[in-house]
């Protein structure tokens, strides 16, 4: 997948700066951010409903139109995918570790109160948060490591 996502993102680049006319990705270049940003919720937005009303080929070729436009965004946000996917790798990793934490350092109070929102927006925020420093990052693993299913059970 990263490689053809990589495809995509040289072609726009190659493309960007084509005549308007005949290349859409250079009339989303021409169009601005704002106009790149909304044909990207639109094709979002296809996405979900073509899988809620449960039509699969659909879903297929709006992923393939969302992820163009996303590769057009990237490129104009001045990211590349390989910082995604570094971005990706890390959260690999981290979840990773926290997963083999003891128990115990799981309990400290502030990794408690950390995840009693019963929303489940906690288990988001603790994913956003950065790589902790190496002295902090035994303190700070927990956060991710704990779910709320977890939680219960210790009680
Ligand atoms: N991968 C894509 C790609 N995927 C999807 N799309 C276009 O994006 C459209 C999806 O947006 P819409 O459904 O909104 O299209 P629409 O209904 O015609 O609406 P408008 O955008 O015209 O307003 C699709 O119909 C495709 O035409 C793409 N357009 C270009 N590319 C690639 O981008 C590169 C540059 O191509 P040009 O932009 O043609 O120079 C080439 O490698 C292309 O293969």
């Amino acid at each position: 997948m990263s490689d053809s996502l990589e495809r995509l993102y040289h072609a726009v680049i190659a493309a960007k700066d084509l005549d308007p006319a005949t290349s859409r990705t250079a009339r989303l270049f021409q169009r601005g951010p704002a106009k790149m940003a909304k044909k990207l919720a639109e094709e979002a937005i296809e996405v979900v409903i073509d899988a809620v009303n449960g039509n699969s080929d659909a879903v297929i070729r709006e992923s393939a139109d969302l992820l163009y436009n996303l590769s057009v965004l990237w490129v104009a946000a001045g990211v590349r995918p390989e910082d995604v996917w570094a971005e990706m790798d890390r959260r690999e990793r981290v979840q990773g570790i926290a997963e083999k934490l003891p128990k115990a350092s799981a309990d400290k109070p502030h990794a408690a109160k950390s995840v009693s929102d019963k929303s489940g927006a906690t288990s988001k925020a603790a994913a956003k948060i950065a790589p902790p420093s190496a002295s902090e990052s035994v303190a700070r693993r927990p956060i991710v490591a704990l779910q709320s299913s977890r939680l219960k059970k210790r009680r």
